[in-house]
């Protein structure tokens, strides 16, 4: 099986409920069917380059879900410099290296955040956490299947660069979000990851955040430059899916570590994730199932040395 191709079904299959193909007979009813429950949707935002918002969007879009009634998670994929934990105030004990060792569940390791957010923190200043190999990035993304009431939305934030902790948990996702800046670096960056996963991993589809956007017309700029060089060179689709403007009240949210939804859901920023959110919920369910390859991490013992020195 290719590889990449069978962590992208992984990820869906591991964060779906089970039995959610098939339709769930009430028990109340005898044979009235009703709704399968609704699958987990795993969106990885990306970028490439270091600084440009990952974290702020990731954040602030998952509050701004929360907000609406979402269920949602949010995992800290920045393993070793993790900082969702700080951002939002929260006090971890443990980290994702105690999950691969074995010493805690993901229920375990989950953090309440304001409005029902959960946070799956990652452990931060711990070096081998930020060398992991494939195989210990798909347990973690196994660890999913551990949940017995998956999210409706998991969103994953990710490191800045190519690394393959990167391009794992964005080709096992649902989707890709890419947050742009306006920086050439932030451009090429963005173009060289979804190089990376295009040509690799088959991610043909991507959406495009511009955040700290400072005049009208300049996230529409910045999404077109983008769209016309993967046009240009990959087999790709881009879609624009909105806008953060620059706000003072960000960094201010940050030094008071809460999100900017929560602190000060009118401000320009908090309009722009709302809206997002708005969205996200157009989406929809995934539509790939494939729990029948879970079999593909089925049955692997813990990587040797997981755990050692965390
Ligand atoms: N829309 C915005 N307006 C003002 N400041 C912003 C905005 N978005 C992000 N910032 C600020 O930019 C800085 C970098 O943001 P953030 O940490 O989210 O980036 P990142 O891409 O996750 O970085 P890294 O790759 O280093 O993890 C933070 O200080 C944040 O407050």
């Amino acid at each position: 099986m290719n590889q990449a191709w069978g962590l992208k079904n992984m990820f869906s299959a591991l964060t779906s409920l089970p039995g959610a193909e098939a339709p769930v007979v009430n028990p109340a009813s005898d044979d009235m069917p009703v709704a399968p429950p609704r699958r987990c949707r795993a969106i990885t935002i990306a970028g490439g380059k270091g600084g440009v918002g990952k974290s702020t969007v990731a954040v602030n879009l998952g509050m701004a879900l929360s907000m609406a009634g979402h269920d949602t998670m949010l995992l800290d994929a920045d393993m070793g410099l993790a900082n969702l934990d700080v951002l939002l105030g929260l006090s971890p004990a443990r980290h994702i290296g105690h999950l691969l060792d074995g010493t805690c569940s993901l229920k375990e390791l989950m953090l309440p955040a304001p409005h029902g957010l959960k946070v799956i923190p990652a452990g931060s200043g711990a070096r081998r956490l930020a060398q992991l190999d494939t195989r210990e990035h798909a347990a973690v993304i196994r660890a999913f299947d551990e949940l017995p009431d998956p999210p409706e939305y998991l969103l994953v934030d990710t490191a800045a660069g190519v690394s393959d902790n990167v391009v794992m948990f964005a080709a096992a996702a649902d989707d890709v979000v890419l947050v742009v800046c306006d920086e050439p670096a932030s451009l090429t960056d963005a173009y060289a990851l979804t190089k990376v996963l295009s040509r690799d991993f088959r991610v043909r589809r991507f959406h495009v955040v511009a955040n700290m956007v400072r005049h009208a017309g300049e996230a529409r700029q910045l999404y077109e430059k983008l769209a016309r060089v993967c046009d240009r060179f990959l087999d790709v689709a881009l879609d624009f899916m909105g806008t953060v403007p620059y706000d003072e009240h960000l960094r201010q949210a940050i030094r008071r570590q809460s999100a900017v939804v929560d602190l000060w859901p009118a401000s320009r920023a908090s309009r722009g994730f709302k809206q997002m959110a708005g969205v996200v919920d157009t989406w929809g369910e995934p539509q790939r199932s494939g729990r029948d390859r879970i079999a593909f991490f089925g049955g692997r013992a813990a990587p040797d040395g997981v755990g050692k020195g965390w």
